[in-house]
């Protein structure tokens, strides 16, 4: 592995520092890069081809990267990659995984091809269903995007499915969500927001479902908000959409799904990995740089004969993070959803009276009487059960989801249509006013908190005081269930 870059050539800028750079990559080498905080980096390709998590990156066209984003431009035989801008890191490797990588890809393809081929009546018709599982930071939402962008490329239209509610990458954190994938996946914007398929958990963590997972999941300790039961609900409630979808559509079926997931696979994190698997009716299990976790779910699943479980190993390019840098990582998501990745949209301010808004919450809620229980039971919060939630200070900078729900029993069960932040509450006039992405009524009377909060000084100005124009490039995120209309 050759640190420090393999820099060419140096220019400076008309009167400026030397931040124009040029880097050679041999075939099979990646250049490796961290954007400073501060400052965005642009980035071109030169000569020869090289490909950016599976997208490949168009020749000669300046790219501009935001400050922080960490990616790796790969070449396969390879290339001249120029620089403008100062990174945190940027170095070039030649040790990486992707040759397996592509590998596992053409298995893929080739089993893609085979469902196609079959009649589409048949089980053989459905293509792979691929699950990425490894410990945080392993590489996982990595190995998935490079899956899907080069599935895409050979023009088939897989499901991107996001169970991973810490980061979440289809729209903001907290959400579990699917897209039908049908190009490969921009390196800068990421994931398109083409009508996805948005469940709501409303916290960054599933959470433990008793006290002793605590001692599972030390991040538990400090978020003990989540709600497991909550989060399996979702994750059934989607599998039977996405299945639905499949059978009625032969292409989709097909390409199969990707499926990311979260990093805890300890514990209940592992119970939970198990039932995603198990209710998507994952084919393919991917696991990234974590021997035990592969050789247990081998073990677990040796009955099952549709199933490989693959172990591949981690990329030494994968950054780790920490809990700051994924908190700030997330904000900066939810700011995203509303302001766009260059502040390019407009979310509206809009206010509301007290009387105007239906919120509920998930989970908790008061628990059953001792003297109701049978004797030696233990109360216990209903995880499912939804109450109603009067506003509060406890509103304040909260992020809500807009449900599709038409009345307060199909809360849990349906999809959100998108998600307003609440930026001021004013008990004495009893209005809310809040951020939405566009302007007007909201698409769904019914509001779902959760424990996700985003700072005021994440968005870019005071957002009470601002009233962006109207952006027809962002609308409520997602469309209801029924019709199917997101895909
Ligand atoms: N080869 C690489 N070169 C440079 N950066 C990389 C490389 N592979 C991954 N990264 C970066 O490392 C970080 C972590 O990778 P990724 O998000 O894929 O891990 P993960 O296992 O999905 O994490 P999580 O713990 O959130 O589940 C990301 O910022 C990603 O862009």
């Amino acid at each position: 592995m050759a640190y420090g870059g393999a820099a060419v050539a140096q220019t400076a800028p008309p009167g400026g520092s030397t931040t124009v750079r040029q880097v050679k990559l041999d075939k099979e080498c990646e250049l490796r890069v961290e954007v400073s905080s501060d400052s965005p980096l642009r980035l071109r390709l030169l000569n020869g081809t090289a490909e950016i998590y599976g997208t490949e990156v168009p020749p000669g066209i300046w790219l501009s990267f935001p400050p922080m984003l960490k990616f790796a431009d790969f070449t396969w035989y390879g290339a001249t990659i120029e620089m403008d801008g100062t990174a945190e890191t940027d170095y070039t490797a030649d040790e990486t995984p992707m040759i397996s990588y592509v590998n596992v890809h053409a298995v893929l393809d080739a089993r893609r091809n085979r469902a196609k081929a079959s009649p589409s009546d048949s089980d053989m018709s459905q293509g792979p269903r691929v699950i990425v599982v490894g410990p945080t930071d392993s590489g996982k939402s990595t190995l998935s995007r490079m899956l899907l962008s080069w599935a895409a490329k050979q023009g088939w239209k897989p499901t991107f499915v996001d169970l991973d509610i810490g980061q979440g990458s289809i729209t903001i954190p907290g959400c579990i969500a699917a897209t039908p994938v049908e190009l490969p996946i921009d390196p800068v914007e990421g994931i398109p927001l083409d009508m996805p398929l948005v469940y709501f958990h409303g916290h960054v963590t599933p959470g433990p479902s008793s006290l002793n997972c605590m001692f599972l999941h030390p991040f538990n300790l400090v978020l003990f908000s989540g709600n497991v039961d909550l989060y399996k609900v979702l994750v059934k409630e989607l599998a039977q959409v996405l299945d639905k979808q499949f059978a009625g559509n032969v292409e989709s079926r097909a390409s199969g799904m990707v499926i990311n997931t979260m990093g805890w696979i300890e514990g209940v994190g592992y119970e939970l990995l198990l039932h995603a698997i198990h209710t998507l009716n994952a084919t393919v299990v991917l696991v990234l740089g974590q021997e035990k976790l592969w050789s247990m779910l081998k073990d677990v699943l040796k009955n099952k004969t549709d199933v490989d479980v693959v172990k591949l190993q981690k990329s030494g390019g994968v950054v780790s993070r920490n809990a700051k840098a994924r908190q700030r990582a997330r904000s900066l998501k939810i700011r995203e959803y509303f302001y766009g990745l260059a502040n390019d949209l407009s979310p509206h301010s809009n206010t509301a009276n007290f009387s105007d808004l239906c919120i509920y919450r998930v989970g908790g809620g008061p628990q059953a009487p001792r003297s109701a229980l049978p004797v030696g039971a233990e109360p216990s919060a209903d995880p499912t059960r939804l109450t109603p939630v009067s506003v509060n200070q406890d509103l304040l900078h909260l992020v809500l989801a807009v449900s599709y729900a038409k009345e307060p029993d199909e809360i849990i069960s349906s999809n959100v249509a998108g998600f307003i932040w609440i930026s001021d509450i004013n008990f004495e006039s009893k209005k809310i006013t809040y951020l939405a992405p566009s302007a007007g009524n909201l698409p769904g009377k019914y509001l779902i908190m959760g424990s996700l909060t985003c700072d005021a000084s994440t968005f870019p100005v005071k957002c009470d005081l601002y009233h962006g124009s109207e952006n027809p490039g962002l609308q409520f995120g997602c469309a209801g269930v029924e019709g199917l209309t997101f895909w």
